[in-house]
């Protein structure tokens, strides 16, 4: 059974933002061009539409979250295909896809992946000797969960 995720130099970066938060999006990941440059971005629909046109280079675009972006990101979280989740959520206003931002967040801290929801917790990370390092991730061991269905 795998019970590690590798992490490789090159960071697979997933980046999403609610409409009000779109612009402190934007605004980091100008701050930190240089450092995104080592790694590959992917982005829900129009976040990524935002960050493209921001740093000029391409961002792998999903569908737009209310349409399906954030349970996109969220398959590939339980896939082990991101290694970084940057969503910046909007605590301020109710969401009509509010089970899939939920459902989202859920599924990231299901399987350990490093998530960030504000620019400063976003700082840490990015700026973390971890970003041009091999990591090994521990995935939660959920045999016995999956045993015990079974067995019920
Ligand atoms: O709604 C979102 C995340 O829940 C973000 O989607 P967009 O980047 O397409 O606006």
């Amino acid at each position: 059974m795998i019970t590690h995720r590798s992490f490789q130099p090159r960071k697979r970066i997933a980046m999403v933002a609610h409409d009000k938060k779109k612009k402190e999006m934007v605004e980091w990941a100008e701050k930190n061009k240089v450092i995104l440059a080592r790694h590959e971005l992917l982005a829900t629909g129009t976040t990524g539409r935002l960050l493209e046109d921001q740093l000029d280079r391409p961002v792998k675009k999903l569908l737009s979250g209310p349409l399906g972006g954030d349970q996109q990101i969220g398959a590939m979280i339980a896939d082990g295909d991101i290694d970084i989740l940057i969503f910046f959520w909007d605590p301020m206003e109710a969401q009509p896809h509010d089970s899939d931002v939920k459902a989202l967040l859920r599924v990231a801290i299901a399987w350990n992946c490093v998530v960030a929801n504000d620019p400063a917790t976003a700082d840490f990370i990015i700026s973390s000797p971890l970003m041009s390092d091999h990591y090994q991730a521990v995935i939660p061991d959920y045999s016995g969960y999956l045993k015990r269905k079974i067995e019920d």
